[in-house]
């Protein structure tokens, strides 16, 4: 029987507000078995360009990566956001370890294709190198991924965290039964995204369907819920949608999501 690991991907909103932040991270230094932590930190790299007089340009939740914005996302996910979570993740005694995609060449990618848009330094997973995440995880650390992926010929690339979480969960999925987690500041997907307690328990690919036709999902939700498909298309055990309580074994208000 495969060993259980789960991938947490935790949400720009609660990485905002350090209070949530400190709550999010004792709560998943607690959890039981193999884990990983992937983060983003689009609102703060947003912020600190707009800090420096830079545009940020977004076009289908994907960030519009030219050479300067690219500088602010390596020093914001790599540096300040990354290693601060490892920081407190240290002081919970988890012993973290904060990486990008190149580092162990844990994630390879290649500069998505110009078509219609030209994403600029974007990165379209390729593989992930499941042996050396193993061979960390059997060791006793931790990895947190932020959201960067590398090309194999020097240029780091900007890589979604919605993305990232579900590949790692696939790519570790050969060796690991993996669940993954994509926890952020809402209780689950809703029925109506204003009243928090219309949490929707359980979602299969038919009411998907349904919930799109009549536009409950939208946003960033919209990326998220394809990720969640994707994975669970390729071999994920389970996924789930929900806030950080989720992370709770006695909690049971968050979206599961089925084939
Ligand atoms: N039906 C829905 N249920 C929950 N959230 C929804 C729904 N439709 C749209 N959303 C929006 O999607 C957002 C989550 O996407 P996003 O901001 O990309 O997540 P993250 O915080 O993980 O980066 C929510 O904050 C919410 O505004
Ligand atoms: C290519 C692309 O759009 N990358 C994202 C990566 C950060 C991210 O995914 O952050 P959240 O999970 O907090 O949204 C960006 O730069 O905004």
């Amino acid at each position: 029987m495969k060993q259980k690991l789960s991938i947490i991907k935790i949400g720009g909103n609660v990485i905002e507000d350090p209070d949530k932040l400190s709550l999010f991270l004792s709560r998943f230094s607690r959890m039981e078995g193999l884990k990983i932590l992937v983060h983003g930190g689009g609102k703060l790299a947003t912020q600190l360009a707009t800090e420096l007089g830079i545009e940020s340009n977004m076009i289908g939740g994907r960030r519009i990566t030219d050479a300067q914005s690219l500088k602010i996302i390596t020093m914001v996910y790599a540096g300040l956001t990354n290693k601060n979570i490892v920081a407190e993740l240290q002081a919970l005694e988890c012993n973290a370890i904060g990486l990008t995609g190149a580092d162990g060449d844990t994630i390879q990618a290649h500069k998505r294709p110009v078509r219609d848009i030209d994403y600029g330094f974007v990165g379209d997973v390729e593989g992930i190198n499941s042996k050396t995440i193993s061979q960390l995880l059997n060791t006793g650390l931790t990895p947190v991924f932020c959201a960067m992926t590398h090309n194999g010929h020097g240029q780091l690339l900007n890589t979604n965290a919605d993305t990232i979480a579900s590949e790692l969960a696939i790519g570790m999925g050969i060796d690991f039964e993996t669940t993954l987690y994509y926890c952020f500041e809402k209780k689950g997907v809703l029925m109506n995204v204003n009243d928090d307690d219309s949490v929707i328990k359980h979602i299969d690919s038919a009411s998907y369907e349904k919930l799109l036709q009549d536009n409950i999902i939208a946003d960033g939700m919209l990326p998220k819920m394809e990720n969640c498909f994707h994975a669970l298309r390729n071999n994920v055990h389970k996924v789930c949608i929900g806030d950080q309580k989720m992370l709770d074994p006695n909690t049971t208000l968050y979206t599961t999501l089925t084939l």
